[in-house]
């Protein structure tokens, strides 16, 4: 049974899937304190939160059995990735459920600002009848700077054009064509400070967007510029902010979110009547509360059930032409890595991977996740695809990956080869349609058998009657071979057998076998 951990709040409509699911146990808890969840946090293999939460490397070192750190939401900055990572726990996040709802409120709040609805509301229920101090400007015809250009600031993008704005953008990472396409005219955030009359930002936090408008973007706004941050605390510089305010240059500025919060009570926002503020509510619609967290449910448990998903934030997204291209591969290449893994005793140095035939025309990096996690659960503990490249990094296990256009006899063969200071070893196997996963060849010898089971891998001089000691040896130790392969390069050569047997061969058995004078190796490996 795994058992789930839900904090913040999140939509229970949203989580019904892990509520229905038999295989799931969901407890609902809120506010907890971090030391309250490193107390408790070792009983769960999922945590899902939204901004709230903060999920530390403490809290992620207590949670031995945590899989899965699912944001019901766009941010992860409340989320260690680092640890997570480091750790192999999958965090994943909803990228698309709020969009819409924090593209509205960023809309509402642009309005409040031209509009000081917010301010006028106060007055008026205070009991004031005041018709003068709340005339505010138009959108039409302006100007609006959108910072950020993802997926909530092209939402605002299109609603900025219909309310006949001009629309500049930045984001080094949007396209002149794709800028043209959604009628915004790309500029620098300089450029864009000293031309909009609004300005909103739809970046994350990072140390690049950190303090992004700061003294010297506000020194070259127009006066009456007005601001809007519905993002995340800290893209614009609360102080500098302050003091262009006073100074007459920005008229308004709306912020539902903060550097830190909840802001302290005594925080300069707080009663400053050109300044709006709401409580981090972008995101807070009953929709997008409820988007969120099927999302998140969803890929919880494909990850929990060790199905494939679709991104994880710390892993590279996998577009889903290609996962589909791969996941057929994914168990062939962790076999692949796992065989090898058990064939070497002391650290690897490099895995070499050579990909062919149909695998040649897609990226696959995820695939090599697989085998490299095969591979390295044999040394390592707590291996998996999330933190795979990353142990191989941190221990200077070179991974060479090749691609040659075509297999002679395969259409698409999977080549790994493994070394380590002394020895080197090759496995490649392919994906037969209607008989699935196939071993076709080690080191130099051409077999045929599938990647599952209690192996025995024999080497041996090809000679007449060794098939037959080694089958007489097993049947009288009661040990029942399921099927057979021989290969070797030359008659009279070196050459080795493939043994699939019903189950593990005992110590004394594997004695008995390496003491025959034919064989020259004998192992068992376990898929
Ligand atoms: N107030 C709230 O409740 C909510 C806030 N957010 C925040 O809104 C932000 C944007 O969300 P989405 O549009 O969904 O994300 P997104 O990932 O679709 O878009 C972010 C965009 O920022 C751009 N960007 C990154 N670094 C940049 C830089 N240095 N300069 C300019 N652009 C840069 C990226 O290229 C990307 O296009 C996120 O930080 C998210 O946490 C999201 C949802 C709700
Ligand atoms: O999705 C995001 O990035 C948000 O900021 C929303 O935060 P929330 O889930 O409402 O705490």
């Amino acid at each position: 049974m795994f058992k789930v951990l839900v904090m913040d709040g999140i939509s229970d409509m949203g989580i019904q899937l892990l509520y229905d699911a038999a295989d799931v146990e969901v407890d609902k808890k809120n506010g907890l304190s971090e030391d309250e969840l490193v107390a408790i946090i070792p009983d769960y293999d999922a945590i899902l939160v939204r901004s709230a939460t903060k999920v530390t490397e403490r809290i992620m070192g207590a949670g031995n059995r945590l899989k899965v750190v699912g944001r019901a939401g766009v941010g992860v900055d409340n989320i260690d990735l680092e640890a997570a990572t480091k750790r192999g726990i999958v965090v994943i996040n909803a990228p698309d459920g709020n969009t819409i709802a924090t593209c509205e409120l960023t809309f509402a709040m642009i309005m409040s600002t031209a509009r000081m609805i917010p301010q006028a509301y106060k007055k008026t229920v205070g009991g004031e009848w005041d018709r003068k101090t709340f005339v505010g400007v138009e959108l039409r015809n302006k100007v609006i700077g959108i910072l950020g250009m993802g997926r909530i600031g092209s939402e605002v993008a299109k609603r900025a054009k219909v309310f006949g704005m001009e629309v500049l953008g930045y984001d080094p990472f949007l396209t002149e064509e794709r800028a043209e396409q959604m009628g915004v005219k790309l500029g620098t955030v300089n450029d864009i400070c000293s031309k909009a009359d609004f300005i909103t930002v739809h970046t994350p936090l990072t140390n690049e967007t950190r303090h992004m408008i700061s003294r010297p973007q506000f020194e070259l706004m127009k006066k009456g510029a007005r601001i809007v941050n519905c993002a995340r605390g800290g893209i614009i510089d609360e102080m500098a902010l302050v003091e262009a305010i006073e100074a007459g240059i920005v008229a308004g500025a709306a912020f539902d979110v903060f550097e830190s919060e909840p802001p302290a009570a005594d925080h300069p926002f707080l009663n400053n009547p050109r300044i709006i503020v709401t409580p981090h509510l972008g995101a807070s619609t009953i929709e997008a509360q409820e988007n969120v967290a099927i999302d998140v449910s969803e890929e919880v448990l494909h990850i929990l059930r060790e199905e494939p998903f679709k991104n994880a934030v710390n892993m590279p997204p996998v577009p889903a032409n290609v996962l589909n291209a791969l996941q057929p591969y994914f168990n062939l290449g962790e076999k692949l890595g796992d065989f090898l893994g058990q064939t070497v005793d002391t650290a690897v140095s490099e895995i070499t991977v050579n990909y062919s035939g149909d695998l040649t025309d897609v990226d696959t990096s995820p695939l090599t996740r697989y085998i490299v996690k095969g591979v390295l659960q044999h040394q390592l503990e707590g291996v998996n695809v999330v933190n795979a490249m990353h142990l191989a990094k941190s221990r200077n296990l070179n991974i060479v990956v090749q691609k040659s256009s075509a297999s002679k006899t395969f259409t698409n063969l999977v080549s790994v080869t493994l070394k380590t200071k002394n020895e080197q070893f090759t496995l490649a196997g392919t994906l037969l349609s209607g008989y699935g996963e196939r071993i076709v060849q080690i080191d130099q010898y051409p077999v045929d058998f599938a990647p599952e089971g209690n192996l025995l891998l024999i080497s041996h001089n090809d000679k007449p009657g060794i098939i037959g000691k080694v089958g007489t040896l097993l049947g009288s130790n009661d040990v029942n071979i399921a099927t057979m392969q021989v290969g070797r390069k030359v008659i009279g050569g070196s050459a080795i057998m493939v043994l699939t047997i019903d189950k593990h061969t005992p110590q004394n058995v594997l004695e008995q076998l390496a003491a025959l004078p034919e064989l020259t190796n004998v192992r068992e490996f376990s898929l």
